[in-house]
């Protein structure tokens, strides 16, 4: 089984290391760093480094494609990406002792030809068994419901599909008469698309065992340092693993965390693995992730450690 990751709308994230934000003053950075990155790019990177065969598919800016040739030719990732004219945008990840501040830009304006290509090749490539990753934001130019269409496409040919989106694509997608069988949303997305706010677990729990009564197989909410909850057909749990001793970084980035977990939960669907040791896989790529700069796990016995020590239970 493949799986293959879809970026529309990849990103150059750079990182500036401050000792602390404060809005309207002058700061000193501690460091600065770009890797590729963008939701799907980064899932690929991920499942690379634990060893699953991985495609990435996507549209790349010709004038800085560099840093995302150098990450497909570092670790086994199948470049499937289209290249267009122009610069993929670059990403502010703004990070101190506290927390991590994103600026995401617009990205690259797609023309329908160019989409067309892109969809045409993945659709292509997706074979029937395959598991198939939609994530990020859309580019200008990208119709709203094109997870939505892509989606029925993809499980018509029998092919495994996880959405990872927020706003009006996954809005689209959740209303559409074919859903996908996996959604991560954070806290915050699936507030938006519940339209309140979800102040609690109980609350969260509530909204995700509504999708999945819609028909969403395996809803999966993070909640950043309050972990995540998993709802399948099997029932629902609660995962959540402390911070480990931080490694050369010094401090946490965020920035990937949920990447790193969407692409924890591929890797068990991939290993056929049920409820709970599906949610101690993500948890622990998530985790892992958090100390590494980039998108990055460290190597297999460091991540299957830390699935043993994730705390498993019905509520927090
Ligand atoms: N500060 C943290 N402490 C412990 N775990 C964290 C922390 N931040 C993120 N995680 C882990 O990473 C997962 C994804 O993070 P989250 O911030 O919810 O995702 P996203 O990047 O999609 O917003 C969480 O469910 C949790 O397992
Ligand atoms: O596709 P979007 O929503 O614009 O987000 C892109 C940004 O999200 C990231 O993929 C990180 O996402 P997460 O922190 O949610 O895992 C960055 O690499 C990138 O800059």
């Amino acid at each position: 089984m493949r799986v293959h990751t879809l970026t529309l709308n990849p990103a150059i994230d750079e990182t500036i290391t401050l000792d602390r934000l404060v809005p309207g003053q002058v700061h000193r950075a501690r460091g600065v760093r770009q890797n590729a990155g963008g939701k799907g790019i980064n899932v690929a990177s991920c499942l690379a480094d634990w060893g699953t065969p991985v495609s990435a598919h996507g549209l790349l800016g010709r004038d800085n494609a560099a840093p995302f040739e150098a990450l497909f030719a570092a670790k086994p990732i199948t470049d499937a990406m289209v290249r267009v004219d122009g610069a993929t945008r670059v990403n502010l990840k703004l990070v101190d002792a506290d927390d991590t501040t994103d600026i995401n830009l617009d990205g690259l304006a797609v023309t329908d030809e160019t989409l067309a290509t892109v969809l045409d090749g993945l659709t292509a490539m997706a074979a029937p068994g395959d598991m198939v990753v939609l994530a990020g934001s859309l580019p200008p130019g990208c119709p709203p419901a094109c997870y939505a269409t892509l989606v029925a496409q993809l499980r018509q040919q029998g092919v495994h599909v996880l959405l990872d989106a927020s706003g009006d694509p996954l809005a689209r997608a959740l209303t559409a008469p074919v859903l996908p069988h996996v959604i991560k949303p954070n806290r915050d997305e699936l507030a938006a698309w519940a339209g309140e706010a979800l102040p609690d677990c109980t609350a969260v729990l509530a909204a995700a065992r509504a999708l999945h009564a819609r028909g969403v197989e395996q809803v999966v909410v993070s909640m950043g340092s309050q972990g995540a909850l998993f709802v399948t057909g099997d029932g629902a749990v609660h995962a959540q693993l402390a911070l480990p001793p931080l490694g050369p970084l010094g401090v946490a980035s965020t920035v990937g965390a949920g990447d790193a977990m969407v692409a924890g939960l591929a890797a068990a669907h991939v290993a056929g693995l049920g409820l709970a040791e599906t949610a101690r896989l993500a948890s622990a790529f998530a985790v892992a992730k958090l100390g590494m700069a980039g998108p990055n796990l460290p190597e297999k016995a460091s991540v299957m450690a830390l699935a043993q020590d994730v705390i498993i239970g019905p509520r927090p």
